[in-house]
């Protein structure tokens, strides 16, 4: 059974500032989530990230790769909007998180960081005194990394180290806000993540998942809003722009090609 069940306004907006003055905010109603998958398509700027984040910020989940949310100045107008919303749940879950592609570099870059610093404090820890329990915490640092993260995320590509870091974060049971998961994902790994979410569902997981990606759209069980137009509708895989236009350019480049 998946948790998340339906979110609403807890209140009219009249606040005019943004993101309460971006259109599909200004008319939002709610949305149920009736399959263990929503996936929000949209033009840029549409809103997709604004919800998610606001989403984020009401559930309070982990944020992969950034500061912790109540810590990140640019989320705060999401939360004041994460306020408003009221969420209902079948099985309320503490487990999941919330990954921005934007910030996955920055997380590996700061685990190998980290790596780094606790090797290099355990050497020079060492060479003071063999013996020295100073080295304690360092070591439990590399431990959890080693144990989290196998030999180290910094040693893998983009795309690899990101469905390394899917796969050992995720959790049964979680809730999990990805925007824009695809980034840095060839298609073949984006059928690889398909297929890890599809067993993920399988251990009641859910997710709500901002995407421009034609091939994750059209992820089983799952349900698309469109978030054009300043409304969220729910729309067939087929009826998605990306899916046509995506579709409609690969038979024929050359039709667009010649005007733009
Ligand atoms: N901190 C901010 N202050 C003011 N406007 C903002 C802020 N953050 C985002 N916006 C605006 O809000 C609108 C929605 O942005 P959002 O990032 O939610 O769109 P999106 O649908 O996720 O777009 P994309 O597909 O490009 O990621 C955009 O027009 C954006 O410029």
């Amino acid at each position: 059974m998946y948790h998340l069940k339906s979110v609403t306004l807890r209140s009219e907006i009249i606040e005019e500032a943004y993101p309460f003055n971006l259109p599909l905010i200004k008319n939002f109603k709610g949305f149920n989530l009736r399959k263990p998958i929503t996936i929000l398509v949209g033009e840029n700027g549409s809103g997709k990230s604004t919800l998610l984040e606001a989403l984020a910020m009401n559930i309070g989940s982990i944020l992969i790769g950034g500061e912790h949310l109540d810590d990140d100045a640019d989320l705060k107008p999401a939360g004041d909007l994460g306020k408003k919303l009221k969420l209902s749940w079948r099985i309320k879950t503490r487990t999941g998180f919330f990954l921005r592609a934007d910030d996955f570099l920055n997380y590996t870059k700061r685990l190998a960081e980290i790596k780094r610093e606790s090797q290099e404090k355990i050497k020079e820890i060492k060479s003071r005194d063999k013996f020295s329990l100073e080295v304690l915490p360092y070591a439990s640092t590399l431990y959890d990394l080693k144990n989290l993260y196998g030999d180290g995320l910094e040693f893998r590509s983009h795309g690899e180290s990101f469905l390394d870091l899917f796969q050992s974060r995720f959790r049964p049971n979680g809730l999990y806000l990805l925007d824009e998961p695809e980034a840095p994902l060839s298609p073949l790994k984006q059928l690889s993540l398909i297929s890890m979410l599809m067993e993920m569902v399988k251990e009641n997981s859910q997710f709500i998942i901002a995407t421009h990606s034609p091939i994750l759209m059209a992820l089983p069980d799952a349900e698309i809003f469109c978030l054009d137009n300043g409304e969220m509708k729910l729309v067939d895989y087929q009826e998605v722009e990306h899916v046509r236009l995506t579709k409609s350019f690969l038979e024929d480049p050359e039709r667009y090609l010649r005007h733009l």
